[in-house]
């Protein structure tokens, strides 16, 4: 396919390209894709073995952030390194620069993404550009090339008039923040490409996402990522939201793992092309109080940041994803107790690792 010969030539690009020198951009915005090729249509996880040519190629954008390396790490073990192109606006650590295949590609620059597939080559604003725009570039071109798109969304596509507990997958959103709004137009948008033109455009709603190995990057769930760091370091944690605040929460293997399996689900399983998916729902007090049956020293204070507060009031407190669960059989592995557990471990083991060298 022309689309696989196009990214075959990228890839090798990107293997003879030297770590790229671009600075870090310093906003945290939002932003990942990824993109493989068709895949059959009885395609499933676990059962499709490929062959070595008919992998399918993949491109994640912004994927630097908290989600990106991680996707690329699960998606090389199972279509091969070089089938997975890591490509971001920031110079990656040489870790990940060695790790596969990695190139520049800014989503904003049509140009640049266009070539990258053909083969040739919270600031508001930026938010909205990078979210809006760079959404509007990847549609295209996906389109324009019959590529399978994946776009991740959010909790924070709902808002203070969406049913709160639980939030099912179809009813009023109307996001207060441009984070949300920008999600809730990516949703639709995909939709509409999905309907008027064929693109195969999926899309999943993440709660927060808990990780070891990133830091904490401001978002409103964040403080569930931040209390590990904290608890394990110093063996206090000041909590930016209420004690008593829910939100929907999810350990990263189970969002990475969610994002394979809905990507490789057979078309005719999909009844919808956005779908909430769900693990856990906690408060700070609930999670605190976990950590400190393995911690119990740690000690909790809050300092409520009112516009974060804000936020989670207006966010689902628990989601509903049935259809999910039924229509491509989403489970999820973590509840709380194994997620503390397992962050405790990977951060109580980085530290004294740390501490030795
Ligand atoms: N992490 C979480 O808890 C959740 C994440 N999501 C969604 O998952 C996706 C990934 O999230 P994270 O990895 O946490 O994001 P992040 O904010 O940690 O990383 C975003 C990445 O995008 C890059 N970027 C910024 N502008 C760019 C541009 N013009 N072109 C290309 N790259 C650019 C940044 O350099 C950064 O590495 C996002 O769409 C986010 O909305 C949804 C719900 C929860
Ligand atoms: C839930 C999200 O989308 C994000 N992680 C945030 O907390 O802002």
């Amino acid at each position: 396919m022309p689309v696989v010969r196009a990214l075959n030539r990228v890839v090798r690009q990107a293997l003879a390209a030297p770590p790229c020198g671009y600075q870090p951009l310093a906003v945290a915005v939002r932003n990942i894709s990824f993109s493989p090729r068709q895949v059959t249509s009885d395609a499933s996880f676990h059962s499709v073995s490929f062959s070595e040519t008919d992998h399918p190629k993949v491109l994640i954008t912004g994927g630097l952030g908290q989600l990106g390396v991680g996707l690329a790490k699960l998606l090389r073990k199972r279509f091969g390194k070089n089938n997975v192109i890591l490509s971001d606006i920031r110079k990656p650590p040489s870790n990940v620069f060695h790790s596969g295949p990695f190139i520049y590609s800014d989503i904003l620059d049509y140009k640049n993404l266009r070539e990258i597939v053909r083969g040739g080559g919270g600031e508001r604003a930026l938010a909205r550009a990078v979210n809006i725009t760079g959404l509007h570039n990847i549609l295209d071109i996906a389109a324009e090339h019959g590529l399978r798109l994946f776009v991740p969304s959010t909790i924070g596509a709902f808002g203070p008039t969406s049913p709160r507990n639980p939030t099912p997958d179809l009813c009023v959103q109307r996001p207060r923040t441009i984070y949300g709004v920008s999600k809730v137009h990516a949703e639709l948008m995909g939709e509409y490409y999905h309907h008027r033109y064929g693109l195969d455009f999926r899309c999943l709603r993440y709660p927060g996402i808990i990780s070891a190995d990133s830091q904490p990057g401001g978002g409103t769930t964040d403080y569930a990522v931040q209390i590990f760091h904290d608890a394990v370091k110093t063996g206090k944690f000041e909590c930016n939201l209420k004690p008593d605040t829910r939100l929907p929460m999810m350990y990263i293997d189970d969002c990475l793992r969610a994002t394979l399996e809905v990507m490789e689900a057979p078309a005719d399983t999909l009844s919808m092309r956005t779908y909430n998916i769900n693990a856990m729902s906690f408060t700070p007090e609930e999670l605190a109080r976990e950590v400190q049956r393995q911690l119990p020293d740690l000690q909790i204070t809050y300092d409520i940041d009112h516009v974060r507060q804000a936020i989670a009031d207006s966010w689902p407190m628990n989601f509903d994803d049935d259809n999910a669960r039924r229509d491509w059989g989403w489970k999820h592995e973590y509840d709380l107790p194994e997620l503390v557990q397992t962050m405790l471990n990977f951060i109580g083991a980085e530290s004294r690792v740390a501490q030795a060298s």
